[in-house]
């Protein structure tokens, strides 16, 4: 049976991403795939549960809480959203996945990324998004369109050095993983960046 493709959107706070998703699930819907558009934390009526827990600013929590509480999502959405849909050839699009666990748990938070490792394998086994598209932009330009948005979250709320971590652990991540993960420069404007993600994906569709 043929298989869809896992696209997944990346990057910190602010820098984009959720402003782009709606556009690119309509390019690939007129590219004939049927898209399934979802997100984590959530994406299943217990992972939106786990979502609101993990936001919310009146809850402190040891960071292994925080990333078994991310990892209890995924394994969810996997088992109900990610998985059936591909096997039904369709596209899933989420926006976020397992990488912003290595950045926010393991840069930001300081979590051992061996422990991480583990829980991605035991979660998804070998599966890995077919393309990541990583929104990057300073911290200081993130932390900025956040807070014009008015009320922030517990991940929101940080401090400037929380970012500056996670954004270098993308970085990171997207030199080591190059072949799926690709870096959009996002500190430019919206059409701009809406320009360089269609490159991207015109390739993805094209060497289908
Ligand atoms: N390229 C851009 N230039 C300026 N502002 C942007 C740009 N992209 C998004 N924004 C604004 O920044 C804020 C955060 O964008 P959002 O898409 O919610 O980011 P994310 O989902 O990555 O946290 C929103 O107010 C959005 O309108
Ligand atoms: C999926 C995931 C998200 N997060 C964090 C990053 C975000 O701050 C937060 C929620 O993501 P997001 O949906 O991007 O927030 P918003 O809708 O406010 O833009 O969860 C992790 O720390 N680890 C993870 O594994």
């Amino acid at each position: 049976m043929k298989q869809g493709k896992f696209i997944t959107l990346e990057g910190i706070d602010g820098a984009g991403k959720s402003t782009q998703l709606a556009w690119i699930a309509e390019l690939l819907q007129r590219a004939g795939k049927r898209v399934v558009v979802s997100r984590e934390p959530g994406g299943t009526a217990l992972g939106e549960q786990l979502r609101a827990l993990l936001l919310d600013k009146s809850i402190t929590m040891h960071a292994e809480t925080e990333t078994l509480l991310m990892f209890a999502a995924r394994r969810e959405h996997l088992d109900k959203v990610i998985l059936p849909a591909l096997a039904q050839d369709q596209w899933v699009l989420s926006d976020r996945f397992t990488d912003a666990s290595f950045a926010y748990q393991s840069g930001g938070r300081g979590l051992n990324s061996a422990k991480l490792d583990i829980l991605e394998q035991w979660v998804q086994g070998t599966l890995q998004p077919d393309l990541t598209l990583y929104f990057d932009v300073p911290a200081d330009v993130g932390q900025q369109r956040v807070s014009r948005g008015g009320v922030v979250d517990r991940f929101e709320q940080e401090q400037a050095d929380f970012f500056l971590r996670v954004r270098a652990a993308y970085l990171d991540r997207a030199q080591r993983f190059s072949d799926r993960i690709k870096i959009i420069d996002s500190n430019r404007s919206l059409p701009e960046v809406k320009a360089a993600v269609e490159q991207v994906l015109q390739s993805l569709l094209h060497h289908e």
